[in-house]
């Protein structure tokens, strides 16, 4: 019999998310039946999209969330024991996956990729849906030429770093925002033209100076008040690419209400004659490993480089989670068990 921890919600959070809003609860799992496999965490994954999640979700469910697992019991031969994998069944140190799972949801419930001395935890972050984001979102939908002038905000994150570097193997110059000084110094060290603390620094007078003949992609990662000013540094004919908006996942306010920071300035817009496109990567599920497997050479070349920023143990989930938004995290944040 295998007992898993799961983290519930136990609250809807209001504002920021608090320890109290997740309670530590234990489950027996089912044994395996014909095609099922039990698998034990390795690496759990925080992202900020759970906030906008632990809207939606009903309370006290599991809280969603990707992980790299290992089965640890199996009755499908395609899964056998000792083999990983990432799934996409949440906060919990052990999870029982059916062969439904496995139809259900291929895109997050995939093998691991062929990682050899990279660590496994590369499958939540650079070597999974963060990587993947940065490569399609920028790639896909924004189509940089070399020469272009490119603006991402969360530079130092999973996604913003590894959209930095892409856009520089790309021969762009790259303008990039992180919030903290030792962020800063990295995301200069990954190449990156103009890198400014958005904490301590005038975003307008920084883009006026960087970017005088305007920006031609702006990759999105914090929305908001950020964004109502990046907009007027725009060229015209640019692309703006809404990956997210993190700072405002944490705003109260009634739903189909725009956020009271109120980004978009249709003026602006029109004006410019901008495209601005929002995204959601799984609109690549079925090119999911031609972004890995390109992701996977440039880290192998030496062209694109990670941080992670590990926590031990899976207690530690929450306070994890809650990090991000106070932005503890250097590239990816990872709970290792
Ligand atoms: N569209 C899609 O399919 C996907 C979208 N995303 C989005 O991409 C963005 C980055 O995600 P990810 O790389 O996983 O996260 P990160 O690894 O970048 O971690 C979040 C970072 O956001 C920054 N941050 C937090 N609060 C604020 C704030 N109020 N204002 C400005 N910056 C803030 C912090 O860095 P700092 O110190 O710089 O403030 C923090 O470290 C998020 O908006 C996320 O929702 C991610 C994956 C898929
Ligand atoms: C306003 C929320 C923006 C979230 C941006 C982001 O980080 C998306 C991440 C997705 C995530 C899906 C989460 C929310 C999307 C809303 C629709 C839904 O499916 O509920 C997860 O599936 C991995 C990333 O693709």
């Amino acid at each position: 019999m295998v007992v898993a921890k799961v983290w519930r919600l136990a609250r809807r959070p209001v504002g920021t998310p608090r320890l109290e809003d997740f309670v530590l609860e234990e489950e027996v799992l089912p044994a395996c039946g014909e095609g099922d496999v039990i698998v034990e965490a390795v690496a759990l994954s925080v992202d900020p999209y759970m906030r906008y999640r632990a809207r939606l979700i009903p309370l006290n469910s599991v809280m969603f969330g990707t992980q790299v697992a290992k089965v640890i019991e199996s009755k499908n031969p395609k899964w056998p024991v000792g083999t990983h994998l990432v799934h996409c069944e949440g906060w919990r140190t052990h999870t029982r996956l059916t062969t439904q799972d496995f139809k259900d949801k291929p895109l997050f419930t995939s093998p691991l990729p062929e990682m050899g001395d990279l660590p496994k935890s590369l499958g939540i972050g650079l070597l999974g849906m963060p990587g993947n984001t940065a490569y399609f979102g920028l790639l896909d939908l924004c189509k940089p030429k070399a020469g272009d002038t490119v603006l991402v905000n969360g530079a130092a994150g999973a996604v913003g770093s590894a959209v930095v570097q892409i856009a520089k193997i790309k021969g762009c110059t790259v303008i990039a925002f992180a919030g903290s000084d030792e962020k800063v110094a990295w995301v200069k060290e990954l190449g990156a033209d103009h890198v400014f603390n958005y904490k301590t620094t005038s975003i307008g007078d920084a883009l006026s100076k960087a970017a005088p003949k305007g920006i031609n992609i702006y990759f999105d990662n914090v929305g908001g008040k950020f964004t109502a000013e990046a907009l007027h540094h725009m060229a015209d004919f640019g692309c703006v690419a809404l990956c997210g908006a993190i700072s405002t996942y944490n705003e109260e306010r009634k739903e189909d209400v725009a956020t009271p920071t109120g980004a978009f300035k249709e003026s602006v817009l029109i004006t410019k004659q901008l495209r601005v496109e929002g995204f959601l990567i799984y609109r690549w599920g079925n090119r999911w490993f031609e972004g890995l497997n390109q992701i996977r050479d440039w880290i192998l070349q030496g062209k694109l480089k990670y941080k992670e920023t590990v926590v031990h143990g899976f207690e530690k989930m929450p306070s994890a989670f809650i990090g991000l938004f106070q932005g503890e995290n250097i590239g990816k944040a990872v709970v290792m068990l």
